[in-house]
């Protein structure tokens, strides 16, 4: 009998992280989302994907842009040659709702990227990781998007400019509503800043909980987190962590 398993991903207005270590799945699951599988000649095989109570895996990127939901890259991805300005009004390409409207969403990206602001003549390609990071962000806001799927956005990042970039992002969550499903490898900062989490290994969701929960998980703190005391834990039951794994298909 075949089961079908139905998981919620994130709700409106919260911030969800997809965790795990390398090779786990999060990059795919993020493009599945966003419908950049096909741009590298993927797909998805099982099942569907559902945005907004419509399915959305046989759409394709640019109309799901349109319709609020907008990838931010991993390794940030800016035009290397344009300033930082061009980078951001790069992002507002497919809004049809004029120059003002427009602006006014640069200004409001200027308010929570202030660094934007002092670096917005500068070329992308000199300013710093956080800068292109936050640079990257700051594109993806300019299509006044109400989903942002984040890669990877620690990456490469000094751990103060993470926590920078972190603290942004819940605020335009808390304050602008923008809902948010970010891949993170660096599980302590993505439990600390999001409300739920998902651990993923060879592309399966193995646990999930509310961050708070996980953080505190015993196998969450010895597995990810490095936290637990290792040499109390034998190595049967490391692998009865295996067991308790609940594999969703
Ligand atoms: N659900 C899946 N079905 C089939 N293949 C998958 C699935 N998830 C991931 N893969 C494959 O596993 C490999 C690694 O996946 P992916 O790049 O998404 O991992 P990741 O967690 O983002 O890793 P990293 O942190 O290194 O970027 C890729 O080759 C991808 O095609």
């Amino acid at each position: 009998m075949k089961r079908w398993v139905r998981q919620t991903l994130t709700d409106k207005g919260r911030i969800a992280a997809l965790l795990g270590g390398n090779g786990a799945g999060k990059t795919t699951t993020l493009r599945a989302v966003s419908c950049l599988l096909r741009a590298e000649r993927g797909e998805v095989t099982k099942g569907s994907i559902h945005y907004e109570g419509h399915r959305i895996d046989k759409e394709d990127a640019p109309a799901l842009v349109r319709q609020g939901v907008v990838q931010v890259m991993e390794g940030r991805h800016c035009f290397a040659h344009l300033t930082i300005e061009d980078n951001l009004l790069a992002g507002a390409y497919s809004r049809r709702d004029g120059k003002g409207a427009v602006q006014a969403t640069l200004d409001k990206v200027y308010t929570y990227f202030p660094r934007l602001k002092e670096r917005r003549h500068s070329q992308a390609a000199y300013t710093s990781g956080g800068e292109q990071q936050m640079c990257a962000i700051g594109r993806a806001l300019m299509a006044s998007p109400k989903l942002i799927l984040l890669d990877e956005p620690s990456m490469g990042l000094a751990p103060q400019v993470v926590d920078e970039v972190f603290a942004i992002v819940r605020e335009l969550n808390q304050r602008e509503g923008t809902t948010f499903l970010l891949a993170e490898q660096n599980t302590a900062m993505a439990l600390r800043y999001a409300d739920h989490g998902y651990i993923l290994e060879n592309g399966r969701v193995v646990l999930d909980g509310a961050a708070a929960d996980l953080a505190a998980n015993d196998d969450v703190r010895e597995f990810y987190l490095g936290l637990a005391d290792r040499g109390q834990k034998s190595f049967r039951e490391a692998r009865s962590y295996r067991r308790r794994k609940r594999w969703l298909s």
